[in-house]
């Protein structure tokens, strides 16, 4: 199996609080991989140390066979790892194409690329187009950003990220206060999205989870605790301690 992405004992402490300890994960080319665990388990932690928002106490990142953690945020764009932040980053005043178009013209200024002016405006065209389709959101191009629902807002973000033509695609709860149906929407979209891609989706919502991955990671307390297969991390022992707690009582519902 071919990997696209991944740590070697990567470590962080804020102070005295290791936030992400020894974490060694593997995301395959092409895999649906699911970030979970309890509140402050250190999920964005480490999509921020992935795309370069924060840089380790020790450890690597490999993308490929290269190392990137030394790079900054806008090199790892450029070597394919690409996130979508909790906190919108859309031109609410634009529309959905602008929106994308600013995205593409970005990475071919990232790629220092040059192009006659008219090929170039018809490239950027039809790869604006070409990612509006990816997402369903053809119909929304000419709408004002502001003026969606939430849900297509977070489905325009995804379009912005996959615009810089990534290969491993890092989501941090894109349904997050989306109305119940809406996420189900977003979810389709993600799954739809090309295969040779690679996501890591943090999620809380165990029915989307388990809807979406192939692959599970764990992180309790800055660490992997489990991963694997959907049904083995549901029958883990330790997971389900974790989340149903000794008293059985607990969120999720695997
Ligand atoms: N900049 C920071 N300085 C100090 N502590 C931080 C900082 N950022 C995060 N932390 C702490 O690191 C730990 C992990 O936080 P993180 O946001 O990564 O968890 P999470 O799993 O994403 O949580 P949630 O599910 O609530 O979003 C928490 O204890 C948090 O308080």
């Amino acid at each position: 199996m071919k990997h696209s992405l991944q740590t070697r004992n990567l470590s962080l402490s804020f102070g005295g609080l290791a936030v992400t300890r020894d974490v060694n994960i593997s995301l395959a080319e092409g895999a649906r991989t699911a970030l979970i665990g309890p509140n402050g388990a250190g999920k964005t932690t480490l999509i921020n140390l992935l795309s370069g928002v924060l840089r380790p106490n020790s450890g690597d990142i490999l993308m490929g066979e290269q190392s990137i953690v030394k790079l900054p945020q806008y090199e790892r764009v450029r070597s394919g790892i690409v996130r979508t932040f909790q906190i919108s980053r859309l031109f609410k005043e634009l529309t959905v194409a602008e929106n994308v178009e600013i995205a593409v013209l970005q990475r071919l200024r990232l790629a220092t690329e040059w192009w006659p002016s008219r090929a170039r405006t018809s490239r950027v065209r039809d790869e604006v187009d070409e990612t509006l389709g990816l997402l369903g959101l053809r119909p929304y191009a000419r709408r004002v950003v502001g003026k969606l629902a939430l849900g297509e807002q977070r489905l325009a973000e995804i379009a912005l990220a996959l615009a810089m033509k990534p290969r491993v695609l890092l989501l941090d709860e894109p349904a997050a206060g989306v109305p119940q149906g809406e996420g189900g929407r977003i979810m389709d979209a993600v799954e739809s999205l090309p295969k040779d891609l690679s996501v890591l989706l943090i999620e809380h919502d165990m029915d989307l989870v388990f809807r979406f991955a192939s692959h599970i990671i764990v992180l309790a307390a800055g660490a992997v605790l489990a991963e694997g297969a959907p049904r083995e991390v549901a029958a883990n022992e330790r997971v389900k301690q974790i989340y149903f707690g000794r008293d059985g009582h607990g969120q999720a519902h695997f």
